[in-house]
């Protein structure tokens, strides 16, 4: 297992090129959140929007309309609940799970309407119901980012059995795509294709709800923007960022809230782009 250092925010994060717009920096497609969890997707929208997604739309009940508008005007909303086949298509990435709930329906849709060209994040209570349901993945470039308890269910490799590596890998290459794995918990484990990385950053300061939907969209934004680099580098350079600014904070504060975290992107992005 390879340590994941802080020199995968110079290979990963670069300098913007002039002759760009919006679109050239990603479409992101945020599904989720039920009355319940209307957080789960702001926090995942806060986390796209200020790590430089180009374009951000939540599809959510619209019962969160307005909370998502108050605290980020840039983001636009839909109805998680309508036909969202043709607005999949016009998207690159496609964040599903934070806060879906029992969402079901919305899920199934969603990976029918995926195609081979979309980035695929699936996070929380998609999760679940993936498990729950036994439905296949859809075939695209996946990113999944289970808690070890999510993990568990969906894998059934159980929480004592994620500490040896091989359980991970082989349970991996059990589903009919192969996912990028970022295993959340202290020192968060990422599975590509080729390697395997620790986490050694981060901590307990960051044991809050809202931490992991916030990481979420962080991913999706580095994903959209960075993916010809590598998905797998863009998803390792979200990982530690989202750490690497929770243990910045945490030098003056006791807990480290999620939406902090997405306050300080855009300053500690820009550290790092050459
Ligand atoms: N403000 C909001 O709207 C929030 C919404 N949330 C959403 O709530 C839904 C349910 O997620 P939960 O994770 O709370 O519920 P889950 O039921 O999926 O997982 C929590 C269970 O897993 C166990 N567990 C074992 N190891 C764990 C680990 N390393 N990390 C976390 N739990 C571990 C816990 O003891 C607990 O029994 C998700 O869709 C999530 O996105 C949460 O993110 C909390 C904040
Ligand atoms: N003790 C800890 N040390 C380091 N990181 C932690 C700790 N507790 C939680 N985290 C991190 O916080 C996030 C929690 O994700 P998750 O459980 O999905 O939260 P939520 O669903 O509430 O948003 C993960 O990135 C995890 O690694
Ligand atoms: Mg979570």
């Amino acid at each position: 297992m390879k340590s994941l250092t802080e020199k995968i925010l110079t290979q990963v994060i670069t300098k913007r090129p002039p002759h760009t717009y919006k679109g050239s920096f990603g479409r992101v497609l945020i599904i989720g959140g039920t009355v319940q969890y209307g957080g789960a997707v702001i926090m995942n929208a806060l986390g796209a929007v200020n790590a430089g997604a180009g374009l951000v739309t939540v599809a959510t009940d619209p019962v969160n309309f307005t909370a998502i508008h108050s605290q980020l005007p840039e983001a636009m909303v839909v109805d998680f609940n309508a036909d969202l086949t043709a607005l999949i298509q016009q998207h690159d990435v496609i964040l599903i799970g934070s806060g879906l709930g029992d969402r079901f329906d919305i899920l199934q849709a969603t990976f029918a309407a995926i195609y081979p060209k979309h980035i695929l994040i699936v996070d929380g209570s998609a999760l679940t119901l993936v498990a729950q349901h036994h439905l296949p993945w859809p075939n695209s470039q996946l990113v999944i980012t289970p808690h070890q308890m999510e993990w568990q269910r969906l894998s059934g490799v159980s929480i004592l059995q994620q500490a040896f590596e091989a359980f991970n890998v082989l349970a991996c290459g059990k589903f009919n795509v192969r996912p990028i794995l970022v295993l959340k918990q202290f020192h968060t484990q990422i599975y590509t294709p080729t390697d395997i990385y620790e986490l050694t950053i981060g901590g307990p300061h960051q044991a809050v709800g809202g931490m992991g939907d916030t990481l979420a969209g962080i991913i999706a934004g580095f994903a959209a923007q960075f993916f010809a680099v590598s998905l797998a580098g863009a998803v390792l350079a979200a990982v530690y960022t989202h750490s690497a600014i929770a243990d910045e904070l945490a030098e003056t504060h006791y807990i480290t809230r999620p939406t902090a975290i997405s306050d300080a992107l855009p300053r500690f992005m820009k550290k790092y782009a050459n």
